[in-house]
C-alpha cells in the first residue's frame, strides 16, 4: 500500500501542499487530478523521496520510506516521470535494462532472466521492434512507452506515474492505462497516477483525489468526485456529464467565471 498522512510541503515560503492524506491499496489504482499547479506532481514527489515532506510521512507497505535504502526502494517502487533528455547514447534496449539495476549484483553482464524482463516489458508496450534504436531518436510517444517498459522490467510492487499519457496517441493512451489497470487487477500493484484528463481518469481509477491548491477539494470514487459541482469550482469550466450504459464521459465548454454552473444537460 501507498500511504501519505498529513503531507505539507513549500518551495522557499510558497506553500503548494498543505496537510494532504492518501492511500493506494494493492489491487487499486488511485487517481491524482486537478488544475495545473494544484500540487500533484510535488505530491508524487514526495511518494518517491525525491523532495522531503514538511510535515507528514509517507509509507510503503506499513514502512517509512526514508527507512528503505534505494536498492529495497526500487524494488518496491518504480516511478514514470517526466524526465529531460538523456545525453548518453543509449538503446531502447538498455534503457529498459536499467529498470533491472535493482535485481543485479554487480556492473556485469544483464542475466537472462534480466534479458527476458526486459524484453517481455517492451513486448508490452509494443515496443520491442525498436530495441535496438536509440533512445534519443525516438519520438515523444516512443520514449514514453520505453520508460514505462522501463518501469515495468523493475519489477517493484508499487508505481507511481505523472501523466504517462502525455504524447500519446489515443491508442496508446488507452492501451497504457489498460496496462496500468491490469497491473494493480492481475498483479496486485497499488498505483497512483496523474491525470489531466478526467475521461480516461474515469475509466481506469478506482478512486480519485481532486486537488486544489495544494488540498483535496473532493476524494472518492470516480463518479462520486466527477460530478459538475466538485469541477466547475475548481477549473472554473462549464461541464457536462453524460451518463452511459457502462459509465460516463465529461463534456467541457469555456465559458466565463460568471457563466460556470449553466452547462447543465437541460440547458445544452
Ligand atoms: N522546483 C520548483 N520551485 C519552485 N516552485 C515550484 C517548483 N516546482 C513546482 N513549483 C510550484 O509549485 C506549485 C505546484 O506545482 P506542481 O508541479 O506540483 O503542480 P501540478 O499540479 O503537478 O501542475 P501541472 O498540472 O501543471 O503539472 C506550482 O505553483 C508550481 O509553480
Amino acid at each position: 500500500m501507498i500511504s501519505g498522512s498529513g503531507i505539507s510541503y513549500a518551495y522557499g515560503s510558497h506553500n503548494v501542499l498543505g496537510g494532504v492524506d492518501l492511500q493506494a491499496r494493492h489491487g487499486e489504482v488511485l487517481g491524482l487530478v486537478g488544475p495545473n499547479g494544484s500540487g500533484k506532481s510535488t505530491l508524487l514527489r514526495i511518494i518517491y523521496g525525491s523532495l522531503k515532506p514538511r510535515t507528514g510521512t509517507v509509507l510503503l507497505d506499513h514502512k517509512e520510506l526514508h527507512r528503505l535504502n534505494a536498492r529495497e526502494l526500487a524494488r518496491t517502487l518504480s516511478v514514470v516521470v517526466q524526465e529531460p533528455p538523456v545525453d548518453l547514447p543509449l538503446l531502447v534496449s538498455d534503457m529498459v535494462l536499467l529498470g533491472r539495476t535493482p535485481h543485479r549484483s554487480g556492473l556485469g553482464r544483464p542475466s537472462a532472466r534480466d534479458e527476458q524482463a526486459a524484453a517481455a516489458a517492451l513486448s508490452r508496450v509494443g515496443m520491442l521492434d525498436l530495441a535496438d534504436q536509440s533512445f534519443d531518436q525516438l519520438s515523444g510517444g516512443e520514449r514514453q512507452r520505453v520508460l514505462i517498459a522501463r518501469a515495468l522490467a523493475q519489477e517493484a510492487t508499487h508505481m507511481l506515474l505523472d501523466e504517462p499519457t502525455n504524447h500519446l496517441d489515443i491508442r496508446y493512451q488507452h492501451e497504457i492505462l489498460e496496462l496500468v489497470r491490469d497491473l494493480a487487477t492481475n498483479s496486485n500493484h497499488a498505483i497512483a497516477v496523474v491525470l489531466h484528463d478526467l475521461n480516461l481518469a474515469a475509466t481506469y481509477c478506482d478512486r480519485l483525489l481532486l486537488l486544489d491548491h495544494g488540498r483535496i477539494a473532493v476524494a472518492g470514487t470516480p463518479s462520486e468526485v466527477l460530478v459538475r459541482e466538485n469541477l466547475e469550482p475548481v477549473y472554473r469550466i462549464g461541464v457536462r456529464r453524460i451518463e452511459l450504459d457502462d459509465g460516463f464521459q465529461l463534456a467541457f465548454r469555456p465559458t466565463a467565471a460568471s457563466t460556470v454552473g449553466e452547462y447543465a444537460p437541460d440547458r445544452g
